[in-house]
């Protein structure tokens, strides 16, 4: 899948690096960031539950201005719940509305959508994203423990049936099994549904998840230039010059 130029399931993982302000003027310090560090990274996350304070409007052109700032970067949309680790507050029907307002009304090329927490309105937020060219990112978190291999397993054929185009699984791992249950979820994923998954051991003992995941078939790899958005995370500079060791 080509978005902006990015093979998105070929070669080396992609780098994502959140926009995570509060404010249109930090956003814009991001921008620059961003803009200035190109070298280390290759997708763009606009974390929007950071700006949930903001009017409708107000939210819906920041987004678009972002989106016009980077328009050289693919931009992933996600507006993350208190469910699931961020600081969002709205309730499945705000949620659905947010998402479908985005999807029809901003330039974003992949939308984030939380598989548990988006509950009966997923379906309706994936087929909106469908008719409107937006690729569907199925998202789950858990920031206490990791699952049973059997269970993820059972959660990734889920999202993918759920149509799910690209399928993240994020959880804080409690033993170094945890970890390795996480990279073997992602082989299983690669090898039934392809490049597709992308598996994150959140916390500092689960960093290897992010620096060698491609190894395993992990897509992407969140990072920071600014500030992280999660735990464990590692700045984008030293992910893309870890990554190099696994070039052809
Ligand atoms: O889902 C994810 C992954 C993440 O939680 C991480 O662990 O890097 C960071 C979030 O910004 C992003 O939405």
């Amino acid at each position: 899948m080509n978005i902006k130029n990015i093979e998105i399931y070929e070669g080396l993982p992609k780098v994502v690096v959140s926009i995570s302000g509060t404010s249109f003027a930090d956003i814009q310090k991001e921008i620059v960031q961003v803009k200035e560090n190109t070298d280390a990274l290759d997708i763009v996350e606009i974390r929007s539950d950071a700006f949930d304070n903001m009017s409708r409007s107000e939210h819906l052109s920041l987004v678009n201005e972002v989106c016009k700032e980077l328009s050289g970067l693919p931009v992933i949309y996600t507006y993350r719940t208190s469910h699931e680790g961020g600081s969002g507050s709205k309730s499945y029907a705000e949620y659905k509305d947010l998402l479908t307002d985005v999807i029809t009304k901003c330039d974003i090329d992949i939308i984030d959508i939380e598989f548990i927490t988006g509950g009966n309105v997923i379906s309706d937020i994936v087929d909106c994203a469908a008719e409107h060219g937006k690729t569907v990112l199925l998202s789950h978190h858990n920031f206490k423990e990791t699952p049973r291999l059997e269970e993820m397993q059972k959660l990734l054929y889920k999202m993918h049936s759920a149509g799910g185009e690209i399928l993240k699984l994020a959880f804080a791992p409690n033993d170094a099994d945890d970890v390795v249950n996480m990279l073997k979820i992602v082989k299983i994923g690669k090898e039934a549904i392809g490049n597709k998954v992308i598996g994150i051991s959140m916390g500092e003992s689960g960093r290897m998840t992010r620096l060698a995941g491609g190894e395993f078939g992990s897509c992407m790899t969140y990072g920071y230039i600014t500030k992280n958005t999660a735990p464990g995370q590692v700045h984008a500079a030293r992910i893309k010059d870890a990554l190099k060791a696994y070039e052809n």
